[in-house]
């Protein structure tokens, strides 16, 4: 649940309990994870030592968390104002980790008529590629209920902007949690998230981790071949490309760019791919 100063909380069905590792892990270059399931040796009352760890389904390094299922990315609808272009950044990182992405839009209460229209044709565009999407306001507690089920037996980080809502969301879900939203740092005139370590906290039948994930939008790890593997409506239509290896940028015969004529595919995602594809073909090689 939580990994500090040398120890790890260990959450088992009865108790937490204060575990160190073992010589064993730094040998073996390993070290447990929040996220970690784990095999432990109760030495006394609530201490104990860590034997093994099971093999981990995926992790993240920032946060540091392993084993996560979901990935719940917060936009806001206004303020800073809403942004696909944004969103599609952060779906491709998520989908690159190979991790569920949820979208939550947020401060629904801030929109007008208009603006209402707007977001209702993107949130509809969103769950015609097959992604879950909710519209939500922590400031007039619009459709909270309907937030706290997605995290239910799974572990998630929230990712999205600075200021969408993402610490405001979690306190309202559990009201236990005091994490800082930007009002009370502004007021205290220091910054966030200085001197946090990561923690699994309950949010209804789930686990979260409370400092957001994906907070660097670079696309470091991930090759031009695997971009269009995190647009799944593209994803979807490759094999029916021409070419094996298509790009679907100047390929003949391509399925996705048929598919974007016809807008199959909308137009605005296959845009941000090619952006996205540009970036990465530009990235300074590192060494
Ligand atoms: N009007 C309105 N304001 C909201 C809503 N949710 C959050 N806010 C406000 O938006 C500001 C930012 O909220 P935070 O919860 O700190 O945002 P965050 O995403 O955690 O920001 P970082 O920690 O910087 O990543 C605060 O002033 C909140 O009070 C909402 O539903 N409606
Ligand atoms: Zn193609």
């Amino acid at each position: 649940m939580k990994a500090l100063s040398g120890f790890y909380y260990v959450k088992s069905a009865d108790s937490v309990y204060q575990c160190r590792g073992r010589g064993l892990f730094r040998k073996k270059k390993l070290s447990p994870l929040v996220g970690d399931i784990v095999e432990f040796d109760i030495q006394e009352d609530n201490d104990g030592y860590i034997t093994s760890i099971h093999e981990r389904k995926n992790e993240l390094r920032r946060p540091a968390v392993a084993n996560v299922d979901q990935a719940i990315i917060v936009v806001s609808a206004k303020e800073p104002s809403f942004s696909t272009l944004l969103l599609d950044r952060f779906l491709v990182l998520v989908e690159a980790n190979d991790i569920q992405p949820i979208i939550f839009i947020s401060k629904m209460d801030k929109v007008s008529t208009e603006e209402l229209q707007e977001i209702t044709t993107y949130q509809e565009a969103y769950q015609a590629i097959g992604y879950q999407v909710e519209t939500l306001s922590v400031e007039k507690e619009i459709d909270l209920n309907k937030m706290a089920p997605y995290f239910s037996d799974k572990i998630s980080v929230i990712a999205g902007q600075s200021g969408v809502g993402k610490s405001s969301l979690l306190n309202k879900l559990n009201p236990a949690l005091s994490i800082e939203t930007n009002d009370i740092s502004l007021s205290l005139g220091r910054g966030k998230h200085t001197t946090r370590h990561v923690e699994l906290v309950a949010i209804g039948e789930g686990l979260v981790a409370d400092t957001p994930g994906f907070s660097s939008l670079e696309f470091d790890a991930l090759a031009l071949e695997g971009l269009s593997a995190c647009f799944p409506e593209m994803a979807a239509r490759q094999q029916d490309c021409k070419f094996r290896g298509c790009m679907h940028v100047n390929e003949p015969k391509c399925a996705v760019k048929q598919a974007v004529e016809v807008n199959e595919i909308a137009p605005f995602r296959y845009e941000h791919y090619l952006q996205f594809y540009q970036e990465i073909q530009n990235r300074k090689p590192r060494y």
